[in-house]
């Protein structure tokens, strides 16, 4: 069973801006004094897991520990099919010490040059932890397509080149506000507030 939250302060064990802008506005309707990480000095963690969920609950517990607060983490990434789920959990870490997305948009869509297959998908691990080591976590997922060139630049990441299917635009093209409705993150976050707001 998930541990239900009640209210009061929540830690984002986040230090990506577009991530938590994201978290905050998807928390908005329910009752939660958000903090950030970077707010109240936390370092970020090392990502030493093989998965999502493991890493969610790695920087989840971290900050939750550090803190002695409830705190919630999201590690999510791009998975291209043609590229054997390349950049996968790595997706952060193929933007370089810079954190050049451009740079890391770039490698993929070479590495996909002269290939049929555009499938991909974005996934997004989302878990709380509490200070005394108990932790839920939840998964989504999003599927789509690597299209030829950025295109848009309200997203963050590789948004410019990731066009959801059924959809023409990417998602650095969407309008937030839609990504919000059927994001990876958005997938993942429903499941979260029935396990723990229900
Ligand atoms: O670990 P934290 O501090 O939360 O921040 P991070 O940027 O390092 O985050 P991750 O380790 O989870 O790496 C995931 C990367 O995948 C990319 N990504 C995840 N969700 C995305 C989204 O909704 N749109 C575009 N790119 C996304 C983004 O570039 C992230 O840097
Ligand atoms: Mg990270």
């Amino acid at each position: 069973m998930a541990r239900h939250f009640s209210g009061g302060k929540l830690v984002l064990a986040s230090h990506n801006p577009g991530k938590l802008r994201e978290m905050a506005d998807l928390l908005a309707p329910h009752q939660v004094e958000i903090v950030s990480a970077g707010a109240i000095g936390l370092p970020e963690p090392e990502e030493t897991e093989t998965t999502f969920i493991g890493n969610a609950r790695l920087k989840a517990l971290a900050a939750a520990r550090a803190s002695g607060l409830p705190a919630f983490a999201d590690d999510s990434g791009l998975e291209v099919m043609a590229l054997n789920r390349d950049p996968g959990i790595y997706s952060a870490r193929w933007a370089g010490p810079a954190k050049d997305f451009g740079l890391a948009m770039g490698k993929v869509l070479a590495l996909l040059a002269g290939h049929q297959d555009r499938r991909a998908r974005f996934v997004s691990a989302l878990a709380l932890a509490w200070p005394d080591g108990h932790c839920d976590a939840f998964e989504g997922d999003i599927w789509g397509a690597i299209v030829d060139a950025p295109r848009g630049s309200r997203g963050f990441g590789y948004d410019p080149i990731f066009r959801p299917d059924g959809h023409d635009v990417t998602f650095g093209e969407m309008d937030p506000a839609q990504k919000h409705e059927i994001s990876h993150r958005a997938v993942a976050f429903r499941k979260f507030i029935a396990a723990c707001f229900g």
